[in-house]
């Protein structure tokens, strides 16, 4: 065998990628890991991590702020943005350094560029040409095209994430997750925010009623949100400096001036420029088309998983790190069969407070169920109050005939956790009785889930 071909060639570092390279080069199988920047991937480096450790300013401003005059005083309270931005690299430098070394002590073959493909077996790298017995792409999504005038002005959240400092005044395009984690961020640090919303809610998958009630709170810490309101063209303004947002609402144009704007206008599988038609790769807007053990459609050596697979699954590193299980399985199985367990998927948005999500919203279920809606602000709970904080709810669905649990979410403090309780429950099929009748440690706030159902 020479030194250009492998039993597997991985594209991307991310945790899908990083999974599939070393857990196969565990099994003997020589490995080639591709990386087109830093070594460690989006969630590391420019995603989960680094954005946790924003949020958790944020969150730790705004319950010293709810707290004041309570449990503490809050004189000279304030994010030190610099001081922020260097704890951050605490986590995201080790992994720059040590991420690489890491595969080479495993002895994975590791080569920096952008990966395409020259045939069916065959990726271009850095003026290399690598062959393989199998190809797994876990390149992960980028933020997609804004497609207007402009759009150049608008920073990315890779960019965000290494500001240096924090502008009066910043406009966030879409109103998603990257949107309403940063736009709580840059209010507890002063900043006044509007966020530029095209549909009629923001934070989509969340409940509506719950997102109504945090966008109130955000309101009151300089939040301004906008929906039906499609950002059409971003201008100078007359002093140089900043820029004017154009949106269009209720077929009317208006405008909003700000320091900063920043796409959170969505991401998109990240698969330009790598010929994907010259390795007979299916793929659509939606990513490389998948069958349902990872494995591409149309050429069967490749594998993808991650962000950029067409999996319709929410694009998040625990449904990654679940496919990249599977493609581990499948790689080199006679017969792939292996097929990925997503069970019910709990998703999270690091606002302040946090909201969380698991199974189904409520009008899905009143479509197919007879649904009992347990529902309630508990920002007058003990558990709330006695923190100072002062936005919480919930809505919890149970299916009358069962007494199972077939949504749940949670708006306030701890809700990021307490989600998790309703994974484990819906994963093993506990009913709301089952969850009644279970002790949990006095007083914490996954207590509150025996009262919540
Ligand atoms: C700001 C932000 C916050 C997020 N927060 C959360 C969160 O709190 N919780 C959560 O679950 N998810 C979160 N996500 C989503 C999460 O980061 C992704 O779902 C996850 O990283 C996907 O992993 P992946 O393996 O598909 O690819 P990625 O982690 O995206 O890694 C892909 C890698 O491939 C490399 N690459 C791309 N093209 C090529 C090429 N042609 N050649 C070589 N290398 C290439 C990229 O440089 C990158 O390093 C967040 C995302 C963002 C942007
Ligand atoms: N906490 C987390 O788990 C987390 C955090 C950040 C990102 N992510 C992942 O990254 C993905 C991308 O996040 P995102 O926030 O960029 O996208 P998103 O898809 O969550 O939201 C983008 C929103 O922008 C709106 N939009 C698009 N064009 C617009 C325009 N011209 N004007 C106004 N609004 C416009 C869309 O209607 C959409 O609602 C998420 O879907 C998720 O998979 C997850």
């Amino acid at each position: 065998m020479n030194d250009s071909h492998f039993d597997l060639i991985v594209i991307g570092t991310g945790p899908s990628a990083s999974t599939v390279a070393k857990k196969t080069r565990s099994e003997g199988k020589r490995v080639a890991i591709l990386e087109s920047r830093e070594f460690g991937g989006t969630c590391a480096l420019r995603g989960c991590n680094p954005k946790k450790v924003y949020a958790n300013a944020a969150d730790l401003y705004d319950r010293a702020w709810g707290a004041k005059g309570k449990l503490i005083e809050f004189d000279g309270v304030r994010i030190d943005w610099q001081k922020l931005h260097a704890f951050k690299r605490e986590f995201t430098q080790p992994v720059i350094e040590k991420s690489e070394p890491s595969y080479a002590e495993l002895g994975i073959a590791t080569f920096h560029g952008h990966a395409s493909f020259g045939d069916w077996n065959t990726v271009l790298v850095n003026g290399e040409s690598l062959t393989a017995e199998r190809i797994f792409i876990g390149v992960g999504a980028a933020p997609r095209p804004l497609d207007l005038p402009g759009e150049t002005r608008a920073i990315r959240s890779d960019d965000f994430l290494e500001l240096v400092e924090m502008p009066e005044r910043v406009t966030f395009i879409g109103g998603g997750y990257v949107s309403m984690e940063f736009a709580c961020v840059a209010a507890r640090f002063g900043a006044s925010v509007t966020v530029l919303q095209r549909g009629q809610q923001v934070l989509t998958p969340f409940d509506p009623d719950l997102v109504a009630q945090l966008v109130q709170y955000s309101a009151q810490h300089g939040i301004q949100t906008h929906t039906s309101s499609t950002v059409t063209a971003i201008e100078d303004a007359s002093d140089g400096r900043s820029v004017i947002v154009q949106y269009e609402k209720s077929d009317q144009s208006r405008s909003v001036e700000a320091d900063l704007v920043v796409h959170g206008a969505g991401r998109v599988p990240n698969l330009d420029g790598m010929n994907l038609e010259l390795g007979g790769i299916d793929f659509g807007d939606k990513g490389i088309r998948v069958d349902d053990c990872m494995r591409s459609v149309s050429n069967p050596i490749v594998y993808a998983a991650g962000d950029c697979a067409d999996t319709g699954k929410p694009r998040l590193t625990p449904t990654a790190n679940e496919e990249a299980r599977i493609v581990v399985k499948n790689l080199f199985a006679e017969n792939p069969s292996a097929q990925p367990q997503y069970g019910v998927i709990p998703q999270v948005a690091f606002t302040v407070p946090s909201i969380a999500a698991i199974g189904m919203s409520q009008q899905d279920a009143e479509a197919s169920y007879n649904v009992d809606v347990r529902h309630d602000n508990t920002s007058s709970w003990g558990s709330v109050r006695k923190t100072g904080q002062r936005c919480a709810g919930y809505k919890i669905l149970v299916d009358k005939d069962t007494d199972k649990i077939l949504g749940a979410h949670l708006l306030g403090p701890a809700s990021e956790e307490t989600i998790n309780l309703f994974a484990l429950a819906m994963k093993y099929g506990l009913t709301a009785t089952d969850i009644k009748a279970t002790l949990f440690a006095f007083p914490t706030f996954a207590s509150d889930v025996r009262r919540m159902v």
